[in-house]
């Protein structure tokens, strides 16, 4: 996700880095990066000129000049520019205090409207009663489709009745049957247009005074850039937004929209769409959407998977090897069976915060059953092999594939991505790259 901003900031803050102070000079000349790097990344050239000269105000002072890390001083002030520029605080759905609650859900056609109130609805119905309703009688599949989908996330639907071609009908007929069948949350999925036009606002307006709604979320596809931030400001002109959804943030979007939208309409964004499939929403973080643009990682995210997955001891035994710079392979195997329960390895390389972590992702063999060849070669060793594969050779090797039912250039591969493993947990234990650690220790602090 937002691989060129991510990839210029590396590039710009490689070459501080290598500087032992930094003159007015120094700044100047990566701001210009930082600020190129941002236009293309989408955002719109005002909030890019706020935020440079923000930053160059800061980076230039007396502080940052004088310190012994000026290229870290100056990474961190881009990042908490960059959050707040974006919220610094997750900004989650409001519920209203005289039940039914009503979201409205509005955007353009395809920008994940439908998928998003089915997400939201499923994600709240552990602490509500949800009823999704199809308020979209422009285009006939759309109310199958959210019935659809609503039946598969185990959610109450209700859609047009016999006869019915005005949305604000079906919108207050929800509201009859959420008290009939006790449904204390009511999402309202609206139609959608190819482009921002005044049929479609007035429909809005209407379903709106209709039923006056708790949330107005307009969902944007993250992909479409700084169109993003056009549609966004004319939907807040007319229905004044609460929030955003923003969509597709798993894709290769550009860093725009989750920059400019907050700054443009000053609506937060508070979920962000992260797949089709109807789990993949998640609260919108300002900051691990920072690391994620500064390259640093999604430690967030990654803390959270690894506490999901990890037991307290096993936390232990790793931070153990971390701290001695011994990374065993019985330390790989146990990475190897918790990555399984991580879920997708894709996902989860991609938090990593070193360089190179999401192009590793790509390139990774994440075949299920490699990984369990690798784990029954593993297990086919010693444990004193484990402890020091150095010993590991020629005959070991054979005997190793033969228990393990595979081959020795098998073994000889599980062997070589240890090494590799090794390196990049020698990295974290140094607290990442080479002279540069993230606010709040880096991935040490994951291990303590
Ligand atoms: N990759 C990805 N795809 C998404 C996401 N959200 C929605 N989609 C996909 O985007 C497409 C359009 O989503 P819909 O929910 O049908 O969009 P809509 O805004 O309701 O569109 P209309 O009903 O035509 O107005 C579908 O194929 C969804 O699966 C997301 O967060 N990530």
């Amino acid at each position: 996700m937002f691989d060129a901003l991510k990839d210029r900031f590396e590039k710009i803050f490689g070459t501080l880095r290598g500087k032992g102070r930094l003159s007015e000079e120094d700044v100047n000349l990566a701001l210009r990066e930082v600020r190129r790097a941002l236009l293309e990344a989408d955002v719109h050239y005002k909030v890019v000129k706020d935020l440079t000269d923000r930053i160059r105000e800061r980076a230039t002072g007396q502080d940052v000049l004088a310190s012994i890390t000026p290229a870290q001083q100056v990474l961190t002030i881009v990042f908490e520019e960059l959050v707040a520029v974006m919220g610094s605080e997750p900004k989650p759905l409001t519920i209203s205090p005289k039940p039914p609650t009503v979201y409205l859900m509005a955007g353009l056609q395809g920008s994940g409207k439908t998928t998003s109130t089915v997400k939201i609805a499923s994600r709240l119905k552990g602490s509500h009663k949800p009823l999704v309703v199809a308020c979209d009688l422009q285009r006939p599949a759309a109310v199958e489709q959210l019935r659809v989908l609503a039946e598969k996330a185990g959610v109450a639907f209700y859609g047009p009745q016999a006869g019915q071609t005005d949305p604000v009908q079906v919108a207050r007929g929800s509201l009859k049957y959420a008290e009939d069948h006790l449904a204390d949350l009511i999402l309202l999925d609206t139609a959608g247009r190819l482009q921002i036009d005044e049929a479609l606002m007035e429909e809005l307006v209407r379903i709106k005074e209709a039923v006056p709604p708790q949330e107005v979320l307009l969902v944007v596809d993250a992909m479409t850039g700084q169109e993003a931030v056009t549609v966004a400001e004319s939907f807040h002109a007319k229905l004044g937004l609460t929030g955003v959804v923003l969509t597709k943030l798993d894709g290769d979007a550009r860093g725009g929209a989750a920059l400019a939208i907050g700054a443009a309409t000053g609506a937060p964004v508070k979920l962000a769409g992260m797949g089709e499939k109807i789990e993949d929403l998640e609260v919108f973080d300002a900051r691990r959407m920072g690391q994620r643009i500064l390259g640093m990682g999604d430690v967030v995210g990654l803390v959270e998977r690894v506490q999901q997955v990890t037991s307290q001891q096993d936390v232990e035994r790793l931070t153990e090897s971390l701290k001695k710079n011994r990374f065993t392979l019985e330390d790989m195997l146990l990475q190897l069976q918790q990555i399984q329960k991580m879920g997708p390895l894709e996902k989860v390389l991609e938090m990593l915060p070193i360089p190179g972590a999401s192009k590793m992702a790509q390139g990774a063999d994440l075949d299920p059953k490699r990984i369990k060849h690798t784990e029954a070669i593993i297990l086919s060793m010693t444990p004193r092999e484990r402890r020091s594969p150095e010993i590991i050779k020629g005959a070991r090797r054979r005997r190793i594939a033969l228990g393990s039912g595979t081959s020795v250039q098998m073994v000889n591969q599980v062997l070589h991505q240890y090494e590799q493993m090794k390196d990049l947990m020698k990295a974290f234990g140094k607290g990442g790259r080479k002279g540069f650690r993230m606010p709040g220790g880096g991935m040490r602090n994951l291990f303590r």
